[in-house]
């Protein structure tokens, strides 16, 4: 885990985002890497931010006035019991809710100080901001070329080499090209299941998203795998704004840079993680983290 210095925040409150101004460039191949964010001791400003969010399943409230910041460069954790709402925090992200009409969302999500949850927001377009990967690995049955390049067809017109460019940076990125870059033609469930997962962030890599979110990557894949893929979060953390829901509390200390307790659909703590897993203001973070209940 890293060490860090930023100011402790309050329980579902925070410090205003700094302002956005013109952020970061977009990341692109031709952008140089930013150096690794770990050693610097400034809280980034908000990349993402929800602001009072409540969030319903018809009648069921998920999601209870919820407002955290994701920060820019940054690997957000969101931990908590079953059924507290950290899926739902990341669909809402996403506007994912969008296709079902009894599912609704009050309050703000700020992306780059814009409220993505306006109606005027273009959902397809907001997913290629905003990309996900989901807990069970999901190829498409056609070649590992195509997985990663499909996105990029649908959206961009890119000549041949340069979609080839982009599909060797997203593998490369999610660290599989070395294991795949003889084999590109060769189904995509051919592959094992970190490799599989591995091409799912390739795939969701490739659009050049600003923000990943990351549902319980982790938890169909054995250890070894496992450690790959934090490996690749961390390395991703660079270019990307990165939220992980995780039930592996461990997983969380180590990928993670700032972590959010939610219980029953409240954020009930947020702050770095550090001061979470050790020194927890709310006694409910506190056993949770302990292992005295989830
Ligand atoms: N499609 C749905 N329709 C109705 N209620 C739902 C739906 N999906 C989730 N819920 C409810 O919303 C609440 C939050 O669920 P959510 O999946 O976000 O929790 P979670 O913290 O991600 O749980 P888990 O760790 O088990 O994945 C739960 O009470 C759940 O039963």
């Amino acid at each position: 885990m890293s060490v860090h210095t930023p100011p402790i925040e309050t329980p579902m409150g925070h410090e205003p985002a700094s302002p956005s101004g013109s952020g970061t460039p977009k990341p692109g191949l031709a952008a140089p890497r930013p150096p690794a964010p770990r050693s610097s001791s400034a809280t980034p400003r908000a990349k993402l931010e929800a602001r009072h969010v409540t969030f319903r399943y018809g009648e069921t409230v998920a999601l209870k006035d919820v407002s955290l910041p994701l920060r820019e460069h940054r690997v957000t954790a969101l931990i908590g019991p079953s059924g507290c709402g950290k899926s739902t925090l990341l669909r809402v992200f996403n506007r994912m809710y969008d296709l079902y009409p009894d599912q609704h969302a009050e309050g703000e999500v700020l992306l780059d100080g814009a409220n993505i949850l306006a109606r005027s927001e273009d959902p397809v377009a907001l997913r290629a901001r905003i990309g996900m990967v989901f807990q069970k690995p999901t190829p498409f049955p056609m070649s590992i070329y195509d997985n990663v390049a499909i996105g990029l067809r649908l959206n961009e017109e890119l000549a041949p080499a340069e979609l080839d460019a982009r599909v060797e940076d997203a593998l490369r990125q999610a660290a599989l090209w070395e294991e795949v870059k003889d084999i590109l033609p060769q189904s995509g469930l051919s592959l094992s299941g970190g490799q599989q997962q591995r091409l799912c962030i390739a795939r969701t890599i490739a659009p050049h998203p600003e923000v990943i979110l990351f549902d319980e990557p982790c938890s169909a894949l054995d250890p070894i795998t496992t450690a790959k893929i934090e490996e690749t979060i961390e390395e991703l953390k660079a270019r990307y704004t990165i939220a992980i829901v995780t039930h592996n509390l461990q997983q969380a200390a180590r990928v993670s840079d700032f972590t959010g307790f939610m219980y029953l659909g409240e954020l009930v703590e947020f702050g770095p993680t550090d001061d979470i897993f050790t020194r927890p203001r709310d006694k409910r973070t506190q056993d949770y983290v302990t292992g005295r209940f989830g």
